[in-house]
């Protein structure tokens, strides 16, 4: 009889394993546990190269890619790229090897000699391989210390050049493996095997045009030795899994629209209608029971004809058309609201308006023009004094004016989003290629997007739509972080179904609110 819970332990390992992010001391430190418990090197080196041999058999099965060249590195990246070879020999396929290195690790030494010994060609340059059909890059993994010099970055640049697709072992080549920088050249893959842990480099914006499609091989680390080493994860990839569990879907057959949350959003200008429109159409996607939306009276029909759901409220304006006053309906205040969402086209003519918002005592969401009048606010003592939870969603630019002395975030975004989280005390969404969210010293990345919604209003919608699921949430105390950061998943995934269908090209703001609702449907068999 299957042990289920055994099965479902397995599931719920490999789920948690996913979202778990190492850096490669971290990664040395969990494989010494290993090491030191028994698991003899050589046969980790075999379990893992079984493992990357049996995905690159499904990949690339010999009819396709009967000519393999493979690239060999000093360290043990070469060793598991030597087993490859070897396994990859017995099952039919021709094997040629580059190895530019004379010096080489015991273990991977004997894999060479045993290579060699299979009459399988070995070369030092790279050039007797061209023909091939497939490369394996096994020349650095999380070992890598210092930038590619001569002739391995020759050999990567020409590797480059050539078109055939290459499979890297655990990183391509040249990256290193907690920010993601290229030492001196790095290998392009189409494909990358990460072994065990996800790195970190893996996650960062600079790598990802090396990167190609990344896929984890887990072999079975006991989940005693990652906590010994990392106690509670502070880096942790958004899965499907997670994000959906933090979603409210579960409705009370008795609810109300008033037990579904009131988000006020605040955002326009008579010089901005469209940021409103489209903030108000991310929180309509949310789901949140009650909508209202502050505008400047001017635009108030506007924002009726396309949310007529939403209450409308039409506020005094300034000479620019900006909002002046928050002028709320008859015995309503900031109070009335579970959540605020505050910035996406306002114009920094509505400083007040920000003041006001942050001296609430409201869950607060600030984006876009509520970023850049906090700036002239002056962002920390805004904040510090707050008591309530704030969320800010910055783009690079926005986040480099608001936090002009923590790292840059284009070279590494984990440490300055963290830096952000603790200076602030708010809770940091930082927009990019892979969004990154953190709060004190936990960081959650979003390991999947699309150049799609590289777009004006992609953010407005990313606004809108976080501000609706905080307002469901304060009263189902999910921890907030894990909100913004199923909110920022969401956003990507609609992108990513919108572009599938319509092409990168074809995803605008208004459109990507319309596959909003098409997501959750994708992946409610998680949790269900
Ligand atoms: N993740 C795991 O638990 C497993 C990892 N395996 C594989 O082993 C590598 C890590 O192996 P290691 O030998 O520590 O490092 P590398 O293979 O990346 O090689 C580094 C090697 O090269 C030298 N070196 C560093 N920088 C340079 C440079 N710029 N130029 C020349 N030489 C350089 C350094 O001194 C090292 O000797 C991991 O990625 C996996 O592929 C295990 O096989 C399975 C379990
Ligand atoms: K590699």
């Amino acid at each position: 009889m299957f042990n289920q819970n055994h099965l479902s332990n397995i599931a719920a390992r490999r789920e948690q394993i996913s979202r778990i992010v190492v850096t490669a001391q971290q990664m040395r430190d969990i494989e010494g546990r290993i090491f030191a418990a028994g698991m003899p090197v050589a046969a980790l080196m075999e379990k893992v190269a079984g493992l990357i041999t049996h995905r690159i058999l499904e990949l690339y099965p010999r009819s396709q890619a009967p000519c393999v060249g493979i690239l060999v590195g000093p360290g043990h990246n070469g060793g598991d790229a030597l087993v490859v070879a070897r396994e990859l020999h017995f099952q039919g396929y021709q094997i040629a090897v580059c190895s530019p290195f004379s010096k080489l690790k015991d273990l991977t030494s004997q894999h060479a000699q045993y290579v060699k010994n299979l009459k399988i060609p070995v070369h030092e340059s790279l050039e007797p391989l061209a023909e091939c059909d497939l490369f394996i890059d096994g020349l650095f993994g999380f070992g890598l210390g210092r930038s590619l010099f001569s002739p391995v970055d020759q050999i990567v640049n020409q590797l480059n050049e050539w078109s055939q697709p290459v499979v890297s072992i655990d990183l391509p080549s040249g990256l290193h493996t907690d920010t993601g920088e290229v030492l001196g050249t790095a290998v392009q893959a189409t494909q990358t095997f990460c072994l065990g842990l996800w790195k970190l480099g893996l996650l960062q914006d600079q790598a990802l045009d090396y990167v190609g499609a990344a896929e984890l091989i887990d072999f079975d680390i006991p989940l005693a030795d990652i906590q010994a080493i990392l106690e509670t994860p502070k880096i942790q990839r958004i899965t499907p899994e997670s994000a959906i569990a933090t979603l409210p879907l579960q409705r009370s057959p008795v609810t109300h629209k008033y037990k579904q949350g009131h988000l006020l959003l605040i955002c326009g200008s008579r010089r901005y209608t469209g940021g409103a429109i489209l903030t108000g159409l991310g929180a309509r996607a949310s789901g949140v029971g009650m909508l209202s939306i502050a505008v400047p009276e001017s635009i108030k029909p506007l924002l009726s004809a396309q949310l007529p759901e939403a209450l409308i409220v039409g506020c005094p304006e300034t000479e620019s058309g900006a909002i002046a006053q928050l002028q709320l309906p008859e015995k309503t205040d900031l109070s009335s609201f579970e959540a605020i969402a505050c910035g996406p086209g306002l114009t920094v003519d509505a400083k007040p308006i920000v003041q006001e918002v942050l001296d609430s005592d409201r869950p607060l969401v600030l984006d876009a023009d509520g970023l850049n009048i906090l700036v002239q606010l002056d962002t920390i003592p805004s904040l510090q004094h707050r008591q309530a939870p704030t969320v800010l969603t910055p783009h690079a630019g926005e986040f480099k004016r608001l936090f002009p002395d923590t790292p840059d975030p284009t070279k590494d975004r984990i440490t300055a989003v963290l830096a952000a989280a603790e200076q602030s005390s708010a809770v940091v969404l930082l927009k990019g290629a892979r969004t990154a969210i953190a709060q004190a010293d936990c960081v959650w990345i979003n390991p999947e997007s699309t150049p799609a919604l590289a777009r004006g209003g992609s953010g407005d919608v990313l606004t809108g739509l976080l501000g609706g699921l905080i307002a469901q949430a304060t009263s189902k105390d999910l921890p907030l972080p894990e909100i913004v950061a199923t909110a920022a998943w969401w956003h990507s995934q609609a992108g990513i179904l919108a572009a599938d269908e319509r092409t990168e090209m074809g995803v605008d703001a208004f459109t990507l609110t319309q596959y909003l609702m098409f997501v959750v449907n994708r992946f409610s068999d998680f949790n269900s």
